[in-house]
C-alpha cells in the first residue's frame, strides 16, 4: 500500500504554480466526443481521473495521446460502446459520457458513475434534462441506457444549480435540433470553460455563467485547440496551507477572480492576502480568528475548499462553525483530524472546530479527496510523524502534489509500506 508520509513543522516558502483544473478537465474530455476531427486540450492535470477518462475514451475507439499536460483526442472512429461496468466507476465525471454520447450517437449505456462519497450524489436533474430533450432513460442493473430518435431543443428549469447536470445537458443540447434553454443553471467558471471549448468546435452557446444559458444545436462540431483554466481548488488549498504554515507563499497560474470567496474569508480570518493580475501572495500570518462560513453555489464559498478550510479553523482562536449546504455528509475528515487532537465535532450539516489546537502526527486515512488534502494539511502543521492512507483519493485530484510541496520546503514523501493489521487505520 502506498502511503504520504509527512514530517510537520516546516514553514513553506516560494511559489507554487497551479495546474489546470481538474473539475473542467473532466468535462472537457468528455466533449471531444461530439467532434468530427482532432481535439487538443492544453493544461490538463496530471491526476488519475484524467487517465480514466482516457482509458475511457478509447473503450469506445479514440485515439487519445496524453504527454507533458497536452491531451490531443482523435474522436473520429468512436462508437456508441456500453459502458455499464469497470472505468466508469472509477470517478464522478464518467457522468459526462451520457451527455456527450447522447448528443453524437443518440444513444449510450454508462454504469452510474463512482467518485468521492459525499453522502447522496443524485443525478434526477441530468435525467430531467435528457428526458426533456426527447432521450428515453431507463436504470437497468445500476447502468443508465439513454436513447433517441432525435434530441430536440427544450426549456429546462434546474430544481437545483447543479454543475453537472448543467454541463450535462450543454453536451447533449449542441446536437440538438433548435435552441435549448437552461434556467436556474450553475454558474461556475469551469461551465464557461466547457461552454468556450464547445462553442470553438462550432457549438452555439449564450449565457454560459449566468443563470440562463441558450444553446442553438448544430449539425456537426469540429476539432479545436483549447487551453483548460486554472485550478482554483487546488489555488484554494495552497493558498490556505500558506496561511496555516507559510513563510511568504507565491500562488502561481491563477485567476484571483474566481477566488474571492476564498480570500474574502481569509481576510476575515486575519490573514494578509496580496492580490497580484495572475497570483496570490500570502505573507506569514500570526494571530488568526476563528469564522463560521456556508457552502454555496458559486460564487458563494465552495463545498470542495471547506475541509482544508477545517484544517486551518484548528489553529484559530476562538470556535469557528463549517456549514455544508451542498453536501452535508462532507465530514469524514472532522473523525481524521480528531485523531490528530483537533477539537472538533459535528452536528448535522455544520462542523463546529474550537482552535487553537496543537495537532499531532498521526496515522489517519483520506476518505476522500478533499478530506485527503485536509490531512495533508494538518500533517504539514503537526508536530511528528503523519502517515496518510487511501492517497489514491488525493491523486485523483491533485496534480504532482508531492512535488510541489518539497518545492515549498515542506518533509513530504509517497513510501510504499507493507500492510499488517496493526498499520491499517480502523
Ligand atoms: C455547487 C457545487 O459546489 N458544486 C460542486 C460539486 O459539483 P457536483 O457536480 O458534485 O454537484 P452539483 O453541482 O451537480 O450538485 C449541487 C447540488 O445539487 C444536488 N443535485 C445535483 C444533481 C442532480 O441531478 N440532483 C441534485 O439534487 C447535489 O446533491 C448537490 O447538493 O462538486 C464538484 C466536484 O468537486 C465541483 O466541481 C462543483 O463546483
Ligand atoms: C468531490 C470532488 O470530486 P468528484 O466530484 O470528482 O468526486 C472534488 O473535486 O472535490
Amino acid at each position: 500500500m502506498d502511503v504520504y508520509k509527512i514530517i510537520g513543522g516546516n514553514r513553506l516558502k516560494g511559489t507554487v504554480k497551479v495546474s489546470g483544473a481538474k473539475n473542467s478537465a473532466v468535462a472537457l474530455i468528455p466533449a471531444s466526443i461530439l467532434a468530427n476531427s482532432t481535439v487538443t486540450i492544453g493544461g490538463i492535470p496530471e491526476i488519475s481521473d484524467a487517465w480514466t477518462l482516457k482509458a475511457l475514451l478509447e473503450e469506445i475507439g479514440g485515439e487519445v495521446a496524453f504527454k507533458d499536460g497536452q491531451m490531443e483526442i482523435d474522436p473520429t472512429q468512436m462508437q456508441a460502446i456500453p459502458l455499464p461496468n469497470g472505468n466508469v466507476k472509477k470517478l464522478r465525471a464518467s457522468y459526462y459520457l451520457m451527455g456527450a454520447m447522447l448528443g453524437r450517437f443518440k444513444k449510450a449505456v454508462i454504469g452510474l458513475p463512482g467518485g468521492c462519497f459525499l453522502g447522496p450524489r443524485p443525478i434526477d436533474q441530468h435525467i430531467k434534462g435528457f428526458e426533456a430533450l426527447g432521450a428515453k432513460v431507463t436504470n437497468e442493473h445500476g447502468a443508465i441506457y439513454l436513447r433517441a430518435d432525435e434530441l430536440v431543443g427544450a426549456k429546462i428549469y434546474l430544481d437545483v444549480a447543479s454543475v453537472g447536470a448543467t454541463i450535462n445537458i450543454m453536451l447533449a443540447a449542441v446536437r440538438a435540433k433548435g435552441r435549448t434553454v437552461i434556467e436556474n443553471a450553475a454558474k461556475e467558471p469551469e461551465i464557461i470553460d466547457v461552454a468556450t471549448l464547445l462553442t470553438n468546435m462550432g457549438a452555439n452557446i449564450k449565457g454560459a455563467g449566468t443563470s440562463v444559458i441558450r444553446i442553438d444545436g448544430v449539425d456537426e462540431l469540429h476539432g479545436t485547440k483549447h487551453t483548460i483554466i486554472p485550478d482554483r481548488i487546488e489555488a484554494a488549498t495552497f493558498m490556505i496551507m500558506a496561511a496555516a504554515i507559510g513563510d511568504g507563499v507565491t500562488v502561481d497560474n491563477i485567476i484571483p477572480f474566481h477566488l474571492e470567496a476564498i480570500t474574502a474569508k481569509l481576510r476575515e480570518m486575519g490573514v494578509k492576502v496580496v492580490e497580484g493580475e495572475e497570483s496570490i501572495f500570502i505573507p506569514r500570518s500570526d494571530a488568526l480568528q476563528a469564522v463560521d462560513v456556508k457552502t454555496l453555489v458559486y460564487p458563494g464559498f465552495p463545498t470542495d475548499v471547506q475541509q482544508p478550510l477545517s484544517v486551518l479553523m484548528t489553529q484559530a482562536v476562538g470556535a469557528s462553525k463549517v456549514t455544508d449546504t451542498i453536501y452535508s455528509a462532507r465530514f469524514k475528515h472532522i473523525d481524521e483530524l480528531r485523531r490528530m487532537n483537533a477539537n472538533a465535532r459535528v452536528e448535522g450539516n455544520t462542523a463546529i472546530i474550537q482552535g487553537p489546537t496543537k495537532l499531532h502526527g498521526s496515522k489517519v486515512t483520506a476518505t476522500d479527496l478533499r478530506a485527503g488534502a485536509a490531512l495533508v494539511l494538518a500533517g504539514l502543521v503537526a508536530d511528528g510523524e503523519t502517515e496518510i492512507q487511501e492517497i489514491y483519493h488525493i491523486e485523483r485530484g491533485y496534480s504532482s502534489l508531492i512535488e510541489k510541496l518539497c518545492s515549498l520546503g515542506a518533509n513530504i514523501r509517497r513510501e510504499t509500506i507493507t500492510v499488517s493489521t496493526s498499520n491499517r487505520v480502523e
